[in-house]
């Protein structure tokens, strides 16, 4: 089984905002999100830049994995950011409104002129119309080594201003283009995070939603604000039912008596042996974030 990344908080934080970026060294997100791009304005963008990259070159942010956003391809800063940050040696980069699988494809040429550490993956940001019309050509392009591509994080709030589509409870507006993404990048073997939820002083709310992603799919959610984290860090984590019945499905699997067995009964249910690696897959995730 591949390794195992817990991304069930990821947390974006104004790379203008010295303060946000101390208090995330405490703050038990699984992932960070240094955002150079819509979080910042203008005339504070080279400045944003130098903090960020000196914030995640410091370090001391522990196991959490750190990812900077980065402004558009089309921007004036991008290529300045994408330099920055490679030398800066974070876990991810995250690209906006990615449209096309070309864009990544580029980014990985730019990234091998820059000798970027091999380490250093690629997220995308799915956040445009073009990009949902396109999904599974953009996933596609995991398969090629040279893009670095890794993790798709959905930009709803992008989605809303470009379709005109309104938040709305349950988001079935959103719906077919969450889970066409959704679709991709498990079909490619990627990562995918869900777009964040605007309302921080909507707790119910913001658990429902969290709720609904992950029985979409989605392996954790994007946040704004510290307070959305516990809330996420546990709808996104297999709880102790999840986890006996995943461990009395490999079990009862590991019997010599079912060794020639693809399908049993357990508990009055019908388990097969996808199911048992279903079940590897949710003790190998608690694991993940125990340690
Ligand atoms: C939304 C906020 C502007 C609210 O900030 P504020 O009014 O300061 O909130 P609080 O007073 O409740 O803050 C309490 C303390 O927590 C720290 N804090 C707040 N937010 C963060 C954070 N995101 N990370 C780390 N620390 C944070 C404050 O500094 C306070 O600390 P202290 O002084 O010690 O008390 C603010 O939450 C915020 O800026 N959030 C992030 C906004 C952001 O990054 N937006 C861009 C990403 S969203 C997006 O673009 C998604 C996508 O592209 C799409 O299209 O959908
Ligand atoms: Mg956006």
């Amino acid at each position: 089984m591949t390794t195992i990344h817990p991304r069930r908080s990821v947390l974006y934080m104004p790379g203008s905002n010295a303060r946000a970026l101390e208090k995330a060294r405490e703050i038990p997100a699984d992932a960070l999100i240094l955002d150079l791009e819509d979080a910042v304005a203008p005339d504070v963008k080279e400045a944003a830049r130098a903090q960020v990259c000196a914030a995640v070159k410091a370090g001391g942010y522990g196991r959490r994995e750190l990812v900077i956003r980065v402004n558009g391809v089309d921007t004036p800063w991008f290529m300045d950011d994408l330099a920055a940050a490679t030398e800066a040696k974070p876990d991810a980069i995250l690209i906006p409104k990615i449209s096309a699988p070309e864009t990544l494809q580029q980014i990985g040429a730019q990234l091998t002129g820059l000798w970027a550490d091999p380490a250093i993956r690629i997220w995308a940001m799915i956040e445009t119309p073009l990009a949902i019309l396109d999904i599974e050509r953009i996933a596609r392009a995991a398969r090629d080594p040279t893009t670095r591509l890794s993790c798709f994080v959905m930009g709803t709030n992008d989605l809303a201003k470009e379709t005109r589509a309104r938040f709305v409870p349950g988001r079935a507006p959103m719906l077919p283009w969450l889970t066409s993404a959704i679709l991709a990048a498990r079909a490619y073997g990627i990562d995918i995070v869900d777009g964040v939820y605007n309302d921080l002083k909507d707790e119910d709310g913001f658990r429902a939603e969290c709720e609904a992603g992950r029985d979409l799919g989605f392996d954790g959610k994007t946040l704004i604000h510290p307070g959305q984290v516990a809330a996420a860090n546990a709808v996104f984590a297999p709880d102790g039912a999840e986890l006996s019945r995943a461990r009395a499905i490999i079990a009862a699997f590991d019997q010599p008596e079912n060794a020639d067995k693809g399908a049993i009964q357990l508990d009055g249910r019908m388990v097969e042996r996808l199911h048992a690696d279903m079940a590897k897959r949710v003790v190998a995730l608690g694991e993940a974030i125990d340690a």
